[in-house]
């Protein structure tokens, strides 16, 4: 069953309110998204995995595959495209505040696209369900750099430009080989498999009875 991007945000709302907080959401996002990964490239061990996050819950989901990915072995670096003091939510700040005593993740942050490494992975967990308009710097810069890397791309709940309710695209939009979202499909993204590339809807945890008078 595919659901609107509108009937997504109230279902978490209402599970949020029901006690199962966001951040356990996002908990099991990025560890679902991370499962999927995994079977697909095997071994994470010494990969240089690449996450571009961005300052709403898409990138806090990228947080925290970033901590699994790290425990798994893999060479982490996060690349947040704006300040962290400009993070929007709690639930993203708690696990940006995780990584900051983190080591084992390298932590950049600004608009910088200069990286020391070639990346064995990218993740794009910069833009989600909360798109709105044409994609703005330093977004966009970093979706190009995306789009002209030679790699294997991951896409957090949706490919940062496609539009999860329409399936339109915005002027720039991230191409990858594999989306994870998350609960439910969204109407829109199944409309590009091209962009999604291998496509999959994972649980994270919602109470069923959160959809109650939603779907
Ligand atoms: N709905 C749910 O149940 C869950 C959602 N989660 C994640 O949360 C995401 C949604 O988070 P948000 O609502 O914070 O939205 P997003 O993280 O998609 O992004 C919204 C932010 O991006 C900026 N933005 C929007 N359009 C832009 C554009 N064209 N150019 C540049 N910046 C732009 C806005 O300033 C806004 O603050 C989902 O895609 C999913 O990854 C998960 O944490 C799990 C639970
Ligand atoms: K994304």
């Amino acid at each position: 069953m595919e659901i609107t991007v509108d009937q997504m945000y109230n279902i978490e709302n209402k599970g949020h309110d029901m006690g199962f907080l966001k951040k356990f959401m996002m908990e099991n996002a990025g560890a679902a998204a991370v499962r999927r990964l995994l079977e697909k490239i095997g071994n994470a061990e010494s990969k240089n995995i690449l996450i571009f996050v961005g300052l709403g819950n898409n990138g806090g989901d990228g947080l925290v595959m970033a901590r699994h990915l790290a425990g798994y072995g893999a060479k982490v670096t996060v690349m947040l495209l704006g300040s962290p003091d400009k993070i929007k939510t709690e639930e993203s700040n708690w696990n940006w505040s995780i990584l900051e005593k983190m080591p084992s993740v390298k932590l950049m942050s600004g608009d910088s696209l200069e990286f020391n490494f070639k990346p064995d992975v990218i993740i794009d967990g910069i833009l989600g369900t909360g798109i709105t308009g044409e994609i703005r710097e330093p977004y966009a810069s970093a979706i190009n750099y995306i789009n002209e890397t030679d790699c294997y791309k991951f896409a957090v709940d949706v490919p940062s430009g496609l539009d999860p309710q329409t399936g339109e695209t915005a002027n720039i939009f991230t191409k990858c080989n594999m989306t994870v979202t998350f609960h439910k499909m969204k109407e829109g993204i199944p409309k590009r498999k091209d962009l999604t590339g291998e496509l999959y809807a994972e649980k994270i945890g919602i109470p069923p009875e959160a959809e109650e008078g939603i779907l």
